[in-house]
């Protein structure tokens, strides 16, 4: 008790029993909504430049495969030296995350790796196609921890659904504007290359550029409110350290598991999509679709039921393209809704099972299983298409929905 007196004693006339300043406008008051959808903006562009260049290849697939003189596996190593770095360096992102640089200046080095990666890409292709893909993935889990300490408790499925939301506004955006992008660079130059290819990437690295700017702003207003909620004081001082991943709860590794049978069905499907509207359809759905849904999910909960639906809803629509003769429209507005579903259900479910001081390091082992899983099944899908054909191919990620 006497500590709260000598506390009381501290306490400026002008802040209120919370040590909260009175007199704050509520776009500049922590604790106000207002204040929390403004970091809530700069919280969904955090990702946007990381999911607007990491489609970059697939937007511009003939460019990239002319200018560089790749050919089709010299091409898919692009996106395949975006997964296996992740296997490991992702989860020892999130755990510097939790452990060293803490979630400002994580998010601000992440954001730079992705810029750095960006402008830098058809340089020294794989090796900083590297750094971007670090970035890309810890940026990520940099992203979901910050959703997660604003807003656990609150509209947490609403705010993921927001995040990715716009993280699919950055793919579809990619999708439909960098190949107009270089060919108004090629009708300028006259020409085709290197360069022509090179000043489209620049041009797509401001978005990574805009990124980073929105995590330094991040940092400030997070920095701010802690000092303004007096939040370290609130903090348990419990620190991550590797070994703690073999205490993981098992229902941690069953979100796991569900994330790396699911999206090996999702990623991979997309990029080998025969024609270009499967590519921009799941993402155009889901772009609307992900709040909304997010929003349905924190009005009722049961995220494992949401979850468990949304992976029966893309088995059906897998199967539908498989063994019936339907138009494959019907099958991919379910697999957009689907996907939209799953993803604002099962992330903020790793928030529900493990403590503040050990989610970097949770989101960053998910987000490493679930590279592993893409850039094996990657491999094996464009396999199995090679060699067997598209058939076979919907059946391969049937079965591995049927893991679930
Ligand atoms: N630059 C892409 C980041 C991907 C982040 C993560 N691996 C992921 O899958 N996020 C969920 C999603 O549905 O995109």
């Amino acid at each position: 008790m006497a500590e709260r007196r000598e506390y009381e004693g501290l306490l400026d006339e002008d802040e209120d029993d919370d040590g909260v300043p009175r007199h704050l406008f509520p776009l500049c008051d922590p604790t106000h909504l207002l204040h929390r959808i403004l970091v809530l903006v700069f919280m969904c562009f955090l990702g946007f430049g990381s999911y607007f260049c990491y489609d970059n290849p697939a937007a511009l697939q003939t460019q990239v495969i002319q200018d560089m003189s790749l050919n089709t596996a010299s091409f898919m190593q692009l996106y395949a030296w975006y997964s296996w770095p992740n296997v490991v360096l992702c989860f020892l992102g999130g755990f510097l995350l939790d452990r060293v640089f803490g979630i400002r200046l994580g998010t601000i080095i992440f954001s730079l790796f992705v810029l750095l990666g960006q402008v830098g890409e058809y340089t020294a292709v794989i090796v900083v196609c590297g750094l971007f893909s670090i970035g890309g993935e810890s940026l990520a889990v940099a992203q979901n921890t910050y959703a997660v300490n604003w807003f656990k408790g609150k509209e947490l499925n609403l705010v993921f659904g927001l995040q990715l939301s716009m993280a699919r506004v950055g793919s579809t955006v990619n999708m439909n504007v960098i190949g107009w992008v270089y060919g108004r660079i090629e009708a300028m130059l006259g020409s085709t290359g290197h360069t022509t290819l090179g000043i489209t990437l620049m041009i797509a690295a401001s978005t990574c550029l805009f990124s980073l700017i929105c995590a330094l702003i991040l940092g400030f207003l997070d920095r701010r409110a802690e000092k303004i909620l007096h939040k370290e004081q609130g903090r348990t001082g419990e620190v991550i350290k590797l070994t703690d991943v073999k205490d993981f709860p098992v229902s941690l590794w069953l979100i796991f598991i569900i994330c790396v049978a699911y999206y090996v069905a999702i990623f991979p499907f997309i990029g080998l999509g025969q024609v270009f509207f499967i590519e921009n359809i799941v993402y155009i759905i889901s772009a609307p679709a992900s709040p909304l849904l997010g929003f349905m999910v924190d009005r009722t909960g049961r995220n494992i039921l949401w979850v468990m639906l949304a992976v029966i809803t893309t088995l059906l629509s897998h199967m539908m393209l498989a063994f019936t003769f339907w138009n494959p429209w019907i099958a991919m507005c379910l697999l957009g809704l689907s996907y939209s579903l799953l993803a604002c259900a099962l992330w903020p479910m790793v928030a529900f099972v493990v403590p503040e001081h050990q989610l970097g390091t949770a989101y960053g082992f998910m987000q490493s299983i679930q590279n592993l899983g893409l850039a094996l099944m990657s491999m094996a899908a464009g396999s199995i298409l090679d060699l067997k054909g598209y058939l076979f191919l919907e059946v391969f990620f049937i079965a591995c929905l049927c893991c679930e």
